[in-house]
Protein backbone atom coordinates (compact mmCIF):
# COMPACT_ATOMS: atom_id res chain seq x y z
CA UNK A 1 0.00 0.00 0.00
CA UNK A 2 1.46 3.24 -0.90
CA UNK A 3 2.73 5.45 2.32
CA UNK A 4 0.26 8.20 1.42
CA UNK A 5 -2.58 5.87 1.51
CA UNK A 6 -1.63 4.53 5.35
CA UNK A 7 -0.69 7.83 6.45
CA UNK A 8 -4.05 9.16 5.74
CA UNK A 9 -5.75 5.79 7.09
CA UNK A 10 -3.61 6.16 10.39
CA UNK A 11 -5.05 10.50 10.19
CA UNK A 12 -8.53 8.95 9.94
CA UNK A 13 -8.56 6.63 13.02
CA UNK A 14 -6.58 9.12 15.05
CA UNK A 15 -9.36 11.80 14.17
CA UNK A 16 -12.19 9.53 14.87
CA UNK A 17 -10.56 8.55 18.81
CA UNK A 18 -10.49 12.48 18.81
CA UNK A 19 -13.83 13.02 18.55
CA UNK A 20 -15.06 9.89 20.30
CA UNK A 21 -13.30 10.98 23.20
CA UNK A 22 -14.08 14.73 22.94
CA UNK A 23 -18.06 13.95 22.21
CA UNK A 24 -18.34 11.63 25.75
CA UNK A 25 -18.76 13.14 28.57
CA UNK A 26 -15.95 11.66 31.36
CA UNK A 27 -15.24 12.30 34.87
CA UNK A 28 -12.87 15.32 35.86
CA UNK A 29 -9.49 14.49 34.72
CA UNK A 30 -6.34 16.16 35.48
CA UNK A 31 -3.82 16.90 32.06
CA UNK A 32 -2.44 15.00 30.21
CA UNK A 33 0.49 13.88 28.42
CA UNK A 34 1.36 12.29 25.27
CA UNK A 35 1.69 8.09 25.46
CA UNK A 36 1.71 7.46 28.72
CA UNK A 37 -1.32 9.49 29.96
CA UNK A 38 -1.59 10.36 33.61
CA UNK A 39 0.85 7.29 34.90
CA UNK A 40 3.48 9.85 35.43
CA UNK A 41 1.16 10.96 38.38
CA UNK A 42 0.58 7.96 40.54
CA UNK A 43 3.72 7.80 42.83
CA UNK A 44 5.37 4.94 44.60
CA UNK A 45 2.02 4.65 46.84
CA UNK A 46 -0.87 4.78 44.58
CA UNK A 47 -3.77 4.70 46.76
CA UNK A 48 -2.25 8.27 48.13
CA UNK A 49 -1.74 9.58 44.61
CA UNK A 50 -4.83 9.09 43.70
CA UNK A 51 -6.49 10.73 46.59
CA UNK A 52 -4.23 13.58 46.41
CA UNK A 53 -5.35 13.65 42.64
CA UNK A 54 -8.80 13.31 43.83
CA UNK A 55 -8.82 16.36 46.15
CA UNK A 56 -6.95 18.28 43.32
CA UNK A 57 -9.05 17.29 40.18
CA UNK A 58 -12.02 15.11 40.97
CA UNK A 59 -15.42 16.65 40.98
CA UNK A 60 -17.95 16.42 44.52
CA UNK A 61 -19.03 13.08 42.77
CA UNK A 62 -16.15 11.47 44.14
CA UNK A 63 -15.08 10.14 40.57
CA UNK A 64 -11.80 10.61 38.68
CA UNK A 65 -10.90 9.52 35.07
CA UNK A 66 -7.40 8.55 34.30
CA UNK A 67 -5.58 7.14 31.22
CA UNK A 68 -2.98 5.02 32.75
CA UNK A 69 -0.76 4.32 29.26
CA UNK A 70 -3.13 2.38 27.13
CA UNK A 71 -5.83 1.93 30.49
CA UNK A 72 -8.61 4.03 30.79
CA UNK A 73 -9.39 3.80 34.46
CA UNK A 74 -12.29 5.29 36.67
CA UNK A 75 -10.74 5.69 40.11
CA UNK A 76 -13.99 5.57 43.02
CA UNK A 77 -12.98 7.92 46.11
CA UNK A 78 -16.02 8.28 48.08
CA UNK A 79 -18.34 6.47 50.31
CA UNK A 80 -21.38 7.65 48.26
CA UNK A 81 -19.87 7.32 44.85
CA UNK A 82 -19.10 3.46 46.29
CA UNK A 83 -22.53 3.35 46.57
CA UNK A 84 -23.97 4.32 43.68
CA UNK A 85 -21.57 1.94 41.64
CA UNK A 86 -21.86 -1.26 43.20
CA UNK A 87 -25.97 -0.76 43.71
CA UNK A 88 -26.62 0.44 40.07
CA UNK A 89 -23.22 -0.73 38.04
CA UNK A 90 -22.03 -3.68 39.90
CA UNK A 91 -22.65 -6.13 36.79
CA UNK A 92 -21.13 -3.73 34.13
CA UNK A 93 -17.99 -3.44 36.56
CA UNK A 94 -18.27 -7.15 37.63
CA UNK A 95 -14.72 -8.64 35.16
CA UNK A 96 -10.69 -8.17 35.80
CA UNK A 97 -8.11 -6.69 33.37
CA UNK A 98 -5.63 -9.07 31.99
CA UNK A 99 -2.52 -9.48 33.22
CA UNK A 100 0.26 -11.51 31.91
CA UNK A 101 1.60 -11.66 35.54
CA UNK A 102 -2.01 -13.30 36.41
CA UNK A 103 -1.85 -15.13 32.86
CA UNK A 104 1.69 -17.08 33.56
CA UNK A 105 1.13 -16.71 37.56
CA UNK A 106 -2.89 -18.69 37.54
CA UNK A 107 -2.71 -20.26 34.86
CA UNK A 108 -4.34 -18.27 32.34
CA UNK A 109 -6.33 -16.57 35.28
CA UNK A 110 -8.26 -20.16 35.83
CA UNK A 111 -8.20 -18.95 39.66
CA UNK A 112 -11.26 -17.01 41.03
CA UNK A 113 -9.17 -13.81 41.78
CA UNK A 114 -8.30 -12.90 38.17
CA UNK A 115 -11.16 -14.71 36.32
CA UNK A 116 -12.67 -12.52 33.74
CA UNK A 117 -16.22 -12.15 34.57
CA UNK A 118 -18.60 -14.95 32.62
CA UNK A 119 -19.57 -18.90 33.60
CA UNK A 120 -16.08 -20.04 34.37
CA UNK A 121 -15.67 -17.46 37.16
CA UNK A 122 -19.39 -17.88 38.84
CA UNK A 123 -19.04 -21.33 38.75
CA UNK A 124 -15.65 -21.10 40.27
CA UNK A 125 -16.83 -18.58 42.53
CA UNK A 126 -19.81 -20.68 44.01
CA UNK A 127 -17.82 -24.01 44.43
CA UNK A 128 -14.92 -21.61 46.93
CA UNK A 129 -18.61 -19.84 49.01
CA UNK A 130 -20.37 -23.27 49.18
CA UNK A 131 -17.54 -26.25 49.44
CA UNK A 132 -14.05 -24.21 50.53
CA UNK A 133 -15.41 -21.62 52.58
CA UNK A 134 -18.81 -22.17 53.68
CA UNK A 135 -19.44 -21.40 57.75
CA UNK A 136 -19.46 -25.46 58.78
CA UNK A 137 -16.10 -26.16 56.44
CA UNK A 138 -14.29 -23.08 58.25
CA UNK A 139 -15.44 -24.57 61.34
CA UNK A 140 -13.70 -27.92 60.66
CA UNK A 141 -10.55 -25.56 60.49
CA UNK A 142 -10.51 -24.80 64.25
CA UNK A 143 -7.91 -27.86 65.49
CA UNK A 144 -5.79 -26.31 62.45
CA UNK A 145 -6.06 -22.90 63.84
CA UNK A 146 -5.91 -23.93 67.35
CA UNK A 147 -2.84 -25.65 66.41
CA UNK A 148 -0.94 -23.12 64.77
CA UNK A 149 -1.82 -20.52 67.20
CA UNK A 150 -0.29 -22.70 69.48
CA UNK A 151 3.27 -22.92 67.91
CA UNK A 152 2.39 -19.05 67.82
CA UNK A 153 2.41 -18.31 71.52
CA UNK A 154 5.17 -20.86 72.22
CA UNK A 155 7.58 -19.10 69.18
CA UNK A 156 6.66 -15.79 71.52
CA UNK A 157 7.02 -16.82 74.48
CA UNK A 158 10.92 -18.14 73.46
CA UNK A 159 11.52 -14.50 72.30
CA UNK A 160 10.27 -13.13 75.65
CA UNK A 161 12.29 -15.86 78.02
CA UNK A 162 15.20 -15.17 76.13
CA UNK A 163 14.57 -11.25 76.56
CA UNK A 164 14.36 -10.31 72.97
CA UNK A 165 12.68 -8.24 70.87
CA UNK A 166 10.27 -9.92 67.82
CA UNK A 167 9.85 -8.93 64.41
CA UNK A 168 6.31 -9.16 64.34
CA UNK A 169 5.91 -9.33 60.25
CA UNK A 170 7.78 -12.54 60.37
CA UNK A 171 5.77 -14.29 63.06
CA UNK A 172 2.29 -13.24 61.92
CA UNK A 173 2.82 -14.14 58.22
CA UNK A 174 4.33 -17.60 59.47
CA UNK A 175 1.01 -18.00 60.95
CA UNK A 176 -1.15 -17.26 59.18
CA UNK A 177 0.63 -18.68 55.73
CA UNK A 178 0.50 -22.04 57.98
CA UNK A 179 -2.98 -21.94 58.71
CA UNK A 180 -3.92 -21.39 54.92
CA UNK A 181 -1.54 -23.77 53.53
CA UNK A 182 -3.22 -26.67 56.28
CA UNK A 183 -6.50 -25.37 55.02
CA UNK A 184 -6.16 -25.79 51.64
CA UNK A 185 -3.48 -28.43 51.44
CA UNK A 186 -3.01 -30.20 54.92
CA UNK A 187 0.19 -29.77 54.15
CA UNK A 188 2.87 -29.10 57.03
CA UNK A 189 6.34 -29.76 58.15
CA UNK A 190 9.02 -29.59 54.87
CA UNK A 191 6.06 -29.35 52.58
CA UNK A 192 4.83 -25.88 54.45
CA UNK A 193 7.95 -24.80 54.74
CA UNK A 194 8.75 -24.88 51.12
CA UNK A 195 5.45 -23.00 50.59
CA UNK A 196 6.44 -20.81 52.95
CA UNK A 197 9.65 -20.02 50.99
CA UNK A 198 7.55 -19.62 47.58
CA UNK A 199 5.11 -17.33 48.85
CA UNK A 200 8.09 -15.57 50.71
CA UNK A 201 9.48 -15.21 47.49
CA UNK A 202 8.69 -11.30 46.70
CA UNK A 203 9.02 -11.66 42.75
CA UNK A 204 5.33 -12.19 42.43
CA UNK A 205 4.70 -8.74 44.20
CA UNK A 206 6.91 -7.16 42.22
CA UNK A 207 5.97 -8.87 38.85
CA UNK A 208 2.44 -8.03 38.90
CA UNK A 209 2.23 -4.78 41.13
CA UNK A 210 2.84 -1.45 39.65
CA UNK A 211 2.57 -1.11 36.16
CA UNK A 212 3.59 -3.41 33.58
CA UNK A 213 5.17 -2.96 29.94
CA UNK A 214 1.53 -3.64 28.46
CA UNK A 215 0.38 -0.57 29.85
CA UNK A 216 2.00 1.80 27.91
CA UNK A 217 3.31 -0.24 24.73
CA UNK A 218 1.45 -2.15 22.45
CA UNK A 219 1.51 -6.25 22.76
CA UNK A 220 4.37 -6.89 20.65
CA UNK A 221 6.56 -4.11 21.85
CA UNK A 222 5.53 -5.17 25.85
CA UNK A 223 6.70 -8.94 24.78
CA UNK A 224 10.11 -7.66 23.88
CA UNK A 225 10.62 -5.07 26.69
CA UNK A 226 9.53 -7.77 29.18
CA UNK A 227 12.39 -10.31 26.97
CA UNK A 228 15.48 -7.87 27.31
CA UNK A 229 14.75 -6.72 30.35
CA UNK A 230 14.70 -10.43 32.18
CA UNK A 231 11.15 -10.18 33.32
CA UNK A 232 10.08 -13.10 30.80
CA UNK A 233 12.80 -15.00 32.45
CA UNK A 234 12.14 -14.32 36.35
CA UNK A 235 8.49 -14.79 35.80
CA UNK A 236 9.18 -18.28 33.73
CA UNK A 237 11.32 -19.40 36.82
CA UNK A 238 8.76 -18.79 39.37
CA UNK A 239 5.94 -20.18 37.75
CA UNK A 240 7.82 -23.36 36.78
CA UNK A 241 8.58 -23.79 40.55
CA UNK A 242 4.88 -22.89 41.82
CA UNK A 243 3.62 -25.28 39.40
CA UNK A 244 6.25 -28.41 40.59
CA UNK A 245 5.10 -27.89 44.19
CA UNK A 246 1.41 -27.53 43.22
CA UNK A 247 2.10 -31.26 40.95
CA UNK A 248 4.00 -32.63 43.62
CA UNK A 249 1.03 -32.00 45.93
CA UNK A 250 -1.86 -33.07 43.57
CA UNK A 251 0.17 -35.70 42.64
CA UNK A 252 0.47 -36.71 46.65
CA UNK A 253 -3.61 -36.26 47.27
CA UNK A 254 -4.31 -38.29 44.47
CA UNK A 255 -1.82 -41.55 45.77
CA UNK A 256 -3.67 -41.13 48.93
CA UNK A 257 -7.12 -41.52 47.33
CA UNK A 258 -10.52 -40.07 48.76
CA UNK A 259 -11.99 -41.09 51.43
CA UNK A 260 -11.73 -38.78 54.29
CA UNK A 261 -14.72 -37.97 56.48
CA UNK A 262 -15.83 -34.42 54.80
CA UNK A 263 -14.98 -32.54 57.84
CA UNK A 264 -11.45 -34.14 57.75
CA UNK A 265 -10.99 -32.78 54.26
CA UNK A 266 -8.59 -30.05 53.08
CA UNK A 267 -9.66 -27.05 49.68
CA UNK A 268 -7.51 -30.27 47.76
CA UNK A 269 -8.93 -33.21 48.83
CA UNK A 270 -12.91 -31.31 48.38
CA UNK A 271 -11.83 -30.47 44.71
CA UNK A 272 -10.59 -33.60 43.61
CA UNK A 273 -13.93 -35.01 45.49
CA UNK A 274 -16.04 -32.46 43.43
CA UNK A 275 -14.03 -33.51 39.97
CA UNK A 276 -14.98 -37.31 41.18
CA UNK A 277 -19.14 -36.28 41.24
CA UNK A 278 -18.67 -33.62 38.16
CA UNK A 279 -19.00 -30.44 40.17
CA UNK A 280 -21.45 -27.98 38.94
CA UNK A 281 -20.43 -28.15 35.11
CA UNK A 282 -16.69 -26.74 36.12
CA UNK A 283 -14.28 -28.52 34.45
CA UNK A 284 -12.14 -28.92 37.24
CA UNK A 285 -8.53 -29.88 35.03
CA UNK A 286 -5.28 -30.21 37.18
CA UNK A 287 -4.26 -27.29 36.42
CA UNK A 288 -7.75 -25.03 37.53
CA UNK A 289 -7.39 -26.63 41.16
CA UNK A 290 -3.53 -25.60 41.27
CA UNK A 291 -4.64 -22.24 40.08
CA UNK A 292 -7.45 -22.82 42.91
CA UNK A 293 -5.68 -23.28 45.56
CA UNK A 294 -3.08 -21.36 45.23
CA UNK A 295 -5.22 -18.69 44.68
CA UNK A 296 -6.98 -19.58 48.65
CA UNK A 297 -3.97 -19.21 50.16
CA UNK A 298 -2.55 -16.56 48.49
CA UNK A 299 -5.38 -14.81 49.36
CA UNK A 300 -5.65 -15.52 52.89
CA UNK A 301 -1.69 -14.90 53.76
CA UNK A 302 -0.37 -11.38 53.08
CA UNK A 303 -4.07 -10.18 54.13
CA UNK A 304 -4.44 -11.61 57.31
CA UNK A 305 -0.98 -11.60 58.45
CA UNK A 306 -0.73 -7.82 57.28
CA UNK A 307 -4.18 -6.71 59.14
CA UNK A 308 -2.54 -8.12 62.35
CA UNK A 309 0.88 -6.30 62.26
CA UNK A 310 -1.06 -3.08 61.61
CA UNK A 311 -3.75 -4.26 64.61
CA UNK A 312 -0.83 -4.44 67.18
CA UNK A 313 1.16 -1.52 65.87
CA UNK A 314 -2.06 0.96 66.56
CA UNK A 315 -2.52 -0.84 69.66
CA UNK A 316 1.04 0.21 71.12
CA UNK A 317 0.26 3.79 69.84
CA UNK A 318 -3.03 3.95 71.33
CA UNK A 319 -2.28 2.15 75.30
CA UNK A 320 -6.34 3.69 76.14
CA UNK A 321 -7.48 0.93 73.61
CA UNK A 322 -5.10 -1.15 74.40
CA UNK A 323 -5.91 -1.49 78.02
CA UNK A 324 -9.20 -1.60 77.37
CA UNK A 325 -9.40 -4.32 75.09
CA UNK A 326 -7.02 -6.35 77.46
CA UNK A 327 -9.73 -5.86 80.14
CA UNK A 328 -12.39 -7.32 78.37
CA UNK A 329 -10.05 -10.42 77.30
CA UNK A 330 -9.58 -10.74 80.60
CA UNK A 331 -13.21 -10.89 81.35
CA UNK A 332 -13.96 -13.72 79.22
CA UNK A 333 -10.93 -15.63 79.55
CA UNK A 334 -9.65 -16.64 82.92
CA UNK A 335 -5.81 -15.79 83.99
CA UNK A 336 -5.14 -19.40 83.98
CA UNK A 337 -6.58 -20.13 81.07
CA UNK A 338 -4.03 -22.06 78.28
CA UNK A 339 -6.03 -21.87 75.06
CA UNK A 340 -8.66 -19.62 73.71
CA UNK A 341 -12.45 -21.17 73.22
CA UNK A 342 -13.31 -20.14 69.55
CA UNK A 343 -17.20 -19.73 70.63
CA UNK A 344 -15.63 -17.26 73.28
CA UNK A 345 -14.42 -14.52 70.84
CA UNK A 346 -18.12 -14.44 70.16
CA UNK A 347 -18.64 -12.51 73.51
CA UNK A 348 -15.68 -9.63 72.81
CA UNK A 349 -18.23 -7.00 71.10
CA UNK A 350 -14.88 -4.57 71.27
CA UNK A 351 -12.95 -6.85 69.83
CA UNK A 352 -14.02 -7.08 66.57
CA UNK A 353 -14.97 -2.83 67.07
CA UNK A 354 -11.15 -2.86 66.60
CA UNK A 355 -10.51 -5.15 63.84
CA UNK A 356 -12.96 -2.87 61.87
CA UNK A 357 -11.15 0.25 62.83
CA UNK A 358 -7.65 -1.69 61.61
CA UNK A 359 -9.11 -2.55 58.45
CA UNK A 360 -11.14 1.00 58.29
CA UNK A 361 -7.48 2.83 58.28
CA UNK A 362 -5.55 0.00 56.44
CA UNK A 363 -7.09 -2.22 54.23
CA UNK A 364 -5.17 -4.80 53.22
CA UNK A 365 -5.74 -3.99 49.44
CA UNK A 366 -6.35 -0.25 49.53
CA UNK A 367 -7.75 -0.67 45.70
CA UNK A 368 -9.48 -3.89 46.11
CA UNK A 369 -8.14 -6.04 43.23
CA UNK A 370 -8.67 -4.11 39.51
CA UNK A 371 -12.24 -4.54 38.14
CA UNK A 372 -12.94 -4.07 34.73
CA UNK A 373 -16.04 -3.20 32.89
CA UNK A 374 -17.41 -5.01 30.60
CA UNK A 375 -19.82 -2.83 28.68
CA UNK A 376 -20.78 0.77 28.50
CA UNK A 377 -22.06 2.07 31.75
CA UNK A 378 -23.45 5.44 32.69
CA UNK A 379 -22.25 6.41 36.53
CA UNK A 380 -23.61 9.65 37.36
CA UNK A 381 -24.29 11.17 34.15
CA UNK A 382 -20.97 10.60 32.97
CA UNK A 383 -20.54 7.88 29.55
CA UNK A 384 -17.81 5.46 30.82
CA UNK A 385 -17.15 2.90 27.89
CA UNK A 386 -16.31 -0.50 27.61
CA UNK A 387 -13.17 -1.93 29.05
CA UNK A 388 -12.22 0.80 31.47
CA UNK A 389 -9.97 -0.82 34.10
CA UNK A 390 -12.13 0.48 37.64
CA UNK A 391 -10.37 1.24 41.25
CA UNK A 392 -11.93 1.87 44.39
CA UNK A 393 -9.54 3.62 46.60
CA UNK A 394 -11.47 1.76 50.16
CA UNK A 395 -8.33 3.59 51.87
CA UNK A 396 -9.93 6.97 50.75
CA UNK A 397 -13.23 6.02 51.12
CA UNK A 398 -12.42 5.03 54.59
CA UNK A 399 -11.21 8.41 55.96
CA UNK A 400 -14.36 9.92 53.39
CA UNK A 401 -14.74 13.04 56.36
CA UNK A 402 -18.74 13.11 55.10
CA UNK A 403 -18.99 9.72 56.77
CA UNK A 404 -16.56 9.80 59.36
CA UNK A 405 -15.84 11.71 62.38
CA UNK A 406 -12.35 12.79 63.25
CA UNK A 407 -11.60 10.12 60.31
CA UNK A 408 -8.03 9.93 60.99
CA UNK A 409 -8.38 9.21 64.64
CA UNK A 410 -7.92 5.37 65.61
CA UNK A 411 -11.32 5.04 67.75
CA UNK A 412 -12.90 1.60 67.80
CA UNK A 413 -15.88 2.57 69.88
CA UNK A 414 -17.29 4.28 66.68
CA UNK A 415 -17.96 0.61 66.41
CA UNK A 416 -19.87 -0.51 69.12
CA UNK A 417 -23.28 -0.28 70.15
CA UNK A 418 -25.39 2.14 67.25
CA UNK A 419 -27.95 -0.42 65.32
CA UNK A 420 -27.62 -1.40 63.50
CA UNK A 421 -23.76 -1.08 63.20
CA UNK A 422 -21.50 -0.45 60.46
CA UNK A 423 -20.26 -3.60 59.25
CA UNK A 424 -17.80 -4.78 56.79
CA UNK A 425 -19.96 -7.37 54.77
CA UNK A 426 -20.36 -5.18 52.23
CA UNK A 427 -23.40 -3.57 52.81
CA UNK A 428 -22.51 -0.63 54.68
CA UNK A 429 -19.92 0.98 51.80
CA UNK A 430 -17.95 3.27 53.97
CA UNK A 431 -16.59 0.31 55.11
CA UNK A 432 -15.54 -2.27 52.56
CA UNK A 433 -12.28 -3.79 52.90
CA UNK A 434 -13.17 -7.37 51.71
CA UNK A 435 -14.60 -5.38 48.54
CA UNK A 436 -18.87 -5.70 47.88
CA UNK A 437 -21.52 -6.64 45.03
CA UNK A 438 -20.25 -9.94 42.40
CA UNK A 439 -16.67 -9.62 43.65
CA UNK A 440 -16.68 -9.65 47.24
CA UNK A 441 -14.13 -11.69 48.68
CA UNK A 442 -15.56 -15.07 49.94
CA UNK A 443 -12.48 -15.35 52.80
CA UNK A 444 -14.44 -13.41 55.45
CA UNK A 445 -15.47 -16.09 57.77
CA UNK A 446 -12.58 -17.87 57.14
CA UNK A 447 -10.25 -15.03 57.95
CA UNK A 448 -12.12 -13.53 61.63
CA UNK A 449 -11.36 -16.37 63.41
CA UNK A 450 -7.80 -16.61 62.23
CA UNK A 451 -7.02 -12.92 63.13
CA UNK A 452 -9.17 -12.87 66.43
CA UNK A 453 -7.91 -16.42 68.14
CA UNK A 454 -4.16 -15.11 67.26
CA UNK A 455 -4.46 -11.43 68.67
CA UNK A 456 -6.62 -12.49 71.61
CA UNK A 457 -3.62 -15.06 72.30
CA UNK A 458 -0.97 -12.77 71.85
CA UNK A 459 -2.58 -10.46 74.40
CA UNK A 460 -3.86 -12.83 76.68
CA UNK A 461 -0.35 -14.26 77.33
CA UNK A 462 2.02 -11.68 76.90
CA UNK A 463 2.39 -7.52 77.55
CA UNK A 464 3.62 -6.14 74.57
CA UNK A 465 6.42 -2.95 74.73
CA UNK A 466 8.45 -1.03 72.29
CA UNK A 467 12.25 -1.72 72.34
CA UNK A 468 14.18 0.91 74.06
CA UNK A 469 14.94 3.94 72.22
CA UNK A 470 11.79 3.52 69.79
CA UNK A 471 9.15 5.97 70.62
CA UNK A 472 5.75 5.73 69.88
CA UNK A 473 6.18 8.92 66.93
CA UNK A 474 8.62 6.30 65.63
CA UNK A 475 5.07 4.16 64.68
CA UNK A 476 4.21 6.38 61.94
CA UNK A 477 5.65 5.23 59.02
CA UNK A 478 2.79 4.73 56.13
CA UNK A 479 2.89 2.09 53.50
CA UNK A 480 5.33 -0.13 51.32
CA UNK A 481 4.31 0.25 47.43
CA UNK A 482 2.54 -2.70 46.18
CA UNK A 483 -0.92 -4.38 45.55
CA UNK A 484 -1.05 -5.00 49.48
CA UNK A 485 0.33 -2.84 52.07
CA UNK A 486 1.84 -3.85 54.69
CA UNK A 487 3.81 -1.24 56.85
CA UNK A 488 6.59 0.42 55.23
CA UNK A 489 8.97 -0.60 58.09
CA UNK A 490 8.66 -4.14 60.15
CA UNK A 491 6.94 -3.74 63.62
CA UNK A 492 9.48 -4.66 66.05
CA UNK A 493 7.96 -5.42 69.54
CA UNK A 494 9.44 -6.74 73.24
CA UNK A 495 7.32 -9.57 74.75
CA UNK A 496 6.90 -9.98 78.30
CA UNK A 497 5.00 -13.06 79.53
CA UNK A 498 2.22 -13.21 81.61
CA UNK A 499 0.89 -16.36 81.80
CA UNK A 500 3.06 -19.06 82.73
CA UNK A 501 1.37 -22.16 81.01
CA UNK A 502 2.37 -22.93 77.78
CA UNK A 503 -0.85 -23.98 75.68
CA UNK A 504 -0.30 -27.68 74.23
CA UNK A 505 1.38 -27.85 70.63
CA UNK A 506 -0.48 -30.27 68.52
C1 LIG B 1 -8.14 -9.76 56.24
C2 LIG B 1 -8.40 -10.68 55.33
C3 LIG B 1 -8.86 -10.41 53.93
C4 LIG B 1 -9.12 -9.23 53.28
C5 LIG B 1 -9.03 -7.82 53.84
C6 LIG B 1 -9.53 -9.56 51.93
C7 LIG B 1 -9.87 -8.63 50.97
C8 LIG B 1 -10.24 -8.96 49.68
C9 LIG B 1 -10.54 -7.99 48.66
C10 LIG B 1 -10.48 -6.49 48.83
C11 LIG B 1 -10.87 -8.67 47.54
C12 LIG B 1 -11.23 -8.07 46.18
C13 LIG B 1 -12.68 -7.63 46.12
C14 LIG B 1 -12.99 -6.94 44.82
O1 LIG B 1 -12.24 -7.06 43.87
O2 LIG B 1 -14.00 -6.24 44.76
C15 LIG B 1 -10.78 -10.06 47.83
C16 LIG B 1 -11.04 -11.05 46.93
C17 LIG B 1 -10.90 -12.40 47.19
N1 LIG B 1 -10.52 -12.96 48.40
FE1 LIG B 1 -10.14 -11.97 50.12
N2 LIG B 1 -9.51 -10.92 51.79
C18 LIG B 1 -9.11 -11.48 52.98
C19 LIG B 1 -8.99 -12.82 53.25
C20 LIG B 1 -9.27 -13.84 52.36
C21 LIG B 1 -9.22 -15.25 52.68
C22 LIG B 1 -8.87 -15.80 54.06
C23 LIG B 1 -9.54 -15.93 51.54
C24 LIG B 1 -9.63 -17.42 51.30
C25 LIG B 1 -9.25 -18.35 52.12
C26 LIG B 1 -9.82 -14.95 50.50
C27 LIG B 1 -10.16 -15.25 49.21
C28 LIG B 1 -10.48 -14.32 48.24
C29 LIG B 1 -10.85 -14.66 46.86
C30 LIG B 1 -10.93 -16.06 46.27
C31 LIG B 1 -11.13 -13.45 46.22
C32 LIG B 1 -11.57 -13.24 44.78
C33 LIG B 1 -13.08 -13.00 44.66
C34 LIG B 1 -13.54 -12.74 43.23
O3 LIG B 1 -12.74 -12.29 42.40
O4 LIG B 1 -14.71 -12.99 42.96
N3 LIG B 1 -9.65 -13.70 51.04
N4 LIG B 1 -10.40 -10.23 49.15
Amino acid sequence: MPPYLLAAGALIVFLYIIKNRRSRKLPPSPPSLPLIGHLHLIGRVAHRSLLELQVRYGGGGGLLFLQLGRRPTLVVSTAAAAADLFKNHDLAFASRPRSVGGDKLMYECSNVSFAPYGENWRRGKKIAVVHLLSPRRVESFAPVRAAEVAALVARTRRTAEAGEAVELRELLNGYANAVATRAATGAAGATAEKLKELMGNSEPEALMAGFQPEDVLPDAPARFVRWVTGLNKKLEDLVESWDKFLSDIVAAHKEKGGGDAEEDEDFLDVLLRLREEGADGLELTDDRIKATVKDMIAAATETSSQTLEWTMAELIANPRVMSKLQGEIARVVSADQTTIAEPDLNKMEYLRAVFKEVLRLHPPAPLLVPHESTTPAVVQGYEIPAKTALFVNVWAIGRDPAVWDAPDEFRPERFVGGSPSVDFRGTDYQLIPFGAGRRICPGINFALPVLELALVSLLHHFEWELPAGVGKADLDVGEAPGMTTPRRIPLVLVPKCRTLVQPALQ
